[in-house]
């Protein structure tokens, strides 16, 4: 996170702002509502008239003028007069409280209309104040803040027709593989489709990225290495999937190596994704996922992220993490820290999270119902149905990190763990 870098920023159109990440503090300009205001359809009147009012001795009050939302009365409210207002209007001066069209019995006497009160009205009733929602000079909302629908309306109420927002990182995505195909294309043997690229590609745009999905590649060290230098140029992070591991077509190591690359770091005792490895050269962000569709999503998610989105100053740029309960037994030891796929059910009376599919690296079906990944801390044999887990989760706001739950890389959390059978 030390190499972390905000790109930049700049004004889009309110239009365009949503899900963007704001740029500038925001306050209120002014007050709101900016003035006082008829929350309902009725009479302003000055309650001081209906001191006396009751069933059998109705206070009549002249009514002067009628106004819609949007209009200003002409006349004040004098004792014995009522003005006609509607829901949004300005209260008019000498008015102190508004009465509802149904509490009321309206008539005309001689071309001139009246109403009835038969009840005391308190001063300030049906009243919404100026600056009772928010008053002038209120702190809003920080830079960094994701922009959601509710922000946009305060955006648009204190005048912002153009927004500040951070630049979105460009992030570059370049599959290698020899054995891989492009999606309209039939299968041939020993080939398959590549998958990875568009997962990584949709994974990048939730989170904020603007997305280069570049022609995949074969593995062949020096045509990769030009292709790498080539993206590079155009990306802020590149996102390379595949070819990271250590067989003898796994070239991204000795690109690495080649660019000069500062790597940060080369496998993580983990799974999935023991293979991420991380780099940094001439200001910009190197990810070699997995090719494995799985531990390439794990990458993504665990380490992608956050990177993606400090560099756009949000607070919590780390996955969301959350206590479940295991909704279904695991068996298999960890050795290294696990990530499993998973299906997290907010219930009533809890969170109750189950693994999602087929737990291998090289499973893609597994990430067709997944919203989050169990936490299976390294060293432990296996869990049952019912232990408490930690889960993180890559949707909505994320959490702070780093994630303190005793249920995340804690030794402790063995305690629960299925004996050896
Ligand atoms: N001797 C060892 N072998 C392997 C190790 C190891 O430590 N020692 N690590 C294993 C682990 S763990 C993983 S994960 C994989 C990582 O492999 P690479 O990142 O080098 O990826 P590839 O070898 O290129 O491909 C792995 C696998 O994924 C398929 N793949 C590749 N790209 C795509 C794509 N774009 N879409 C869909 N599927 C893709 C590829 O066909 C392979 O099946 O290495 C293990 N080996
Ligand atoms: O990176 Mo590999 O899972 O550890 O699949
Ligand atoms: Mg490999």
């Amino acid at each position: 996170m030390n190499h972390i870098r905000v790109w930049g920023t700049e004004e889009v159109p309110l239009t365009e702002c949503d899900n963007r990440i704001l740029a500038q503090d925001l306050s209120a300009s002014h007050d709101v509502p900016p003035f006082n205001r008829s929350p309902y359809d009725g009479f302003a009147i000055n309650s001081k008239d209906t001191a006396d009012a009751s069933e059998t001795q109705p206070v009549k009050l002249h009514v002067l003028e009628t106004i819609g939302a949007g209009h200003v009365a002409a006349n004040k409210v004098k004792s014995g007069t009522a003005i006609r207002i509607m829901t949004g209007a300005q209260i008019p001066d000498g008015a102190d409280a508004v009465i509802m069209l149904e509490l009321v019995k309206e008539m005309d006497e001689s071309g001139k209309s009246f109403i009835e009160i038969k009840r005391t009205v308190k001063s300030n009733d049906n009243i919404s104040f100026q600056g009772e929602d928010t008053k002038e000079g209120t702190k809003l909302a920080e830079a960094g803040t994701r922009i959601t629908p509710g922000l946009i309306a305060v955006l648009a109420t204190f005048g912002h027709h153009t927004v500040s927002v951070f630049k979105k990182p460009v992030v570059g995505i370049l599959s290698t593989g020899t054995e891989l195909l492009d999606v309209n294309e039939p299968l041939q043997p020993g080939k398959i489709r590549n998958s990875n690229a568009y997962m990584v590609a949709a994974q990048a745009k939730a989170m904020g990225a603007a997305v280069n999905l570049y022609q995949h590649r074969e593995d062949d060290l020096d045509s990769l290495y030009e292709n790498i230098t080539e993206c590079l140029k155009e990306s802020d992070i590149l996102i390379t999937t595949g070819g990271v591991s250590v067989g003898d077509y796994d070239y991204l190591p000795a690109i690495y190596e080649k660019l000069g690359a500062e790597v940060l770091f080369n496998k993580i005792a983990m799974r999935p994704g023991s293979v991420t490895t991380v780099a940094v050269h001439k200001g910009k962000w190197l990810f070699g996922l997995s090719g494995n569709p799985s531990a390439c999503f794990v990458g993504c998610e665990l380490f992608v992220r956050p990177v993606v989105l400090s560099s756009m100053k949000v607070k919590k740029p780390h996955c969301k993490a959350v206590k479940a309960v295991l909704g279904a037994d695991f068996p298999k030891p960890n050795p290294f820290t696990r990530f499993v796929r998973a299906v997290l059910t907010e219930e009533f009376d809890g969170n109750v999270v189950t693994p999602a599919g087929l737990d291998k690296s090289g499973s893609v079906s597994s990430l067709l119902a997944a919203n989050s990944l169990i936490v299976l801390p390294g060293g432990t044999r296996g869990w049952e149905k019912g232990s408490e887990v930690g889960v993180l989760s890559w949707n909505g706001e994320g959490s702070e990190w780093p994630w303190d739950s005793p249920l995340f890389f804690k030794s402790s959390a063995t305690k629960t763990a299925v004996k050896q059978q």
